[in-house]
């Protein structure tokens, strides 16, 4: 067993970083007819707002929109920014349960992306906050427009690229993100909206 607890039993196929840490990516997790009733569900029913942060004293908004979910203890610090939960919706607890039978792992909040269309992105970071612990794992489930995911090595600069497609979810998991850091880059040609969700499980307060 590696340190983030993925166990070699679990059939999460190749681990796509090789080195540094885990990274699994499972296709068509949720199959396209379901995955595309879950968009619209989600689109819809969650709490998409706007988000700044804070760029050299000035509040800047970040080019998508986010939506934050999970148990009430769940707090999150998130680009300086004290999250509180909303309460799980039934659509986000059951995605949750299935992600988490699929991982067997437990997860207490659900961070949300809504990527309008291309224009929309997000810079290069690392989730390396305290409350994800020392091995943050972290299951990332895509919905809509396929966007390109890419992480790079900090050290030797190393770049991976990956589509993250409709239904798809990506695993990272171990040292991964005290090694690479990643990012949705801009597409312009792309005019669809795309949702992801990150669950994560955040430990409380020391
Ligand atoms: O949209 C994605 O696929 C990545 C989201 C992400 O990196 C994050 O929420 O920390
Ligand atoms: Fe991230």
């Amino acid at each position: 067993m590696g340190a983030s607890g993925l166990s070699a039993a679990d059939s999460f196929g190749p681990n796509l970083a090789r080195q540094d840490g885990e990274l699994y990516y499972l296709e068509q997790f949720i199959p396209a007819a379901e995955a595309d009733h879950w968009l619209e569900t989600l689109l819809a029913g969650l709490a998409w707002r706007t988000e700044s942060i804070v760029v050299a004293g000035r509040a800047v908004p970040v080019p998508r929109l986010v939506c934050w979910y999970g148990d009430a203890e769940a707090h999150y610090r998130y680009a300086g920014v004290d999250h509180a939960p909303e309460p799980w919706t039934p659509g986000l607890a059951l995605l949750r349960q299935r992600v988490e039978s699929r991982c067997a792992r437990r997860f207490n909040s659900v961070l949300g992306n809504l990527y309008r269309d291309g224009e929309d992105a997000m810079g290069w970071h690392a989730d390396r906050e305290p409350e994800l612990g020392p091995w943050p794992f972290i299951a990332s489930l895509s919905f809509g427009a396929e966007r390109r995911f890419d992480l790079r090595h900090n050290r030797s600069r190393e770049i991976l690229n990956l589509p993250l497609a409709h239904g798809g979810l990506l695993l990272m998991g171990g040292m991964l993100q005290h090694h690479w850091r990643h990012r949705v880059p801009r597409q312009p040609g792309i005019r669809a909206p795309r949702i992801n969700l990150t669950f994560r499980a955040i430990l409380p307060p020391p």
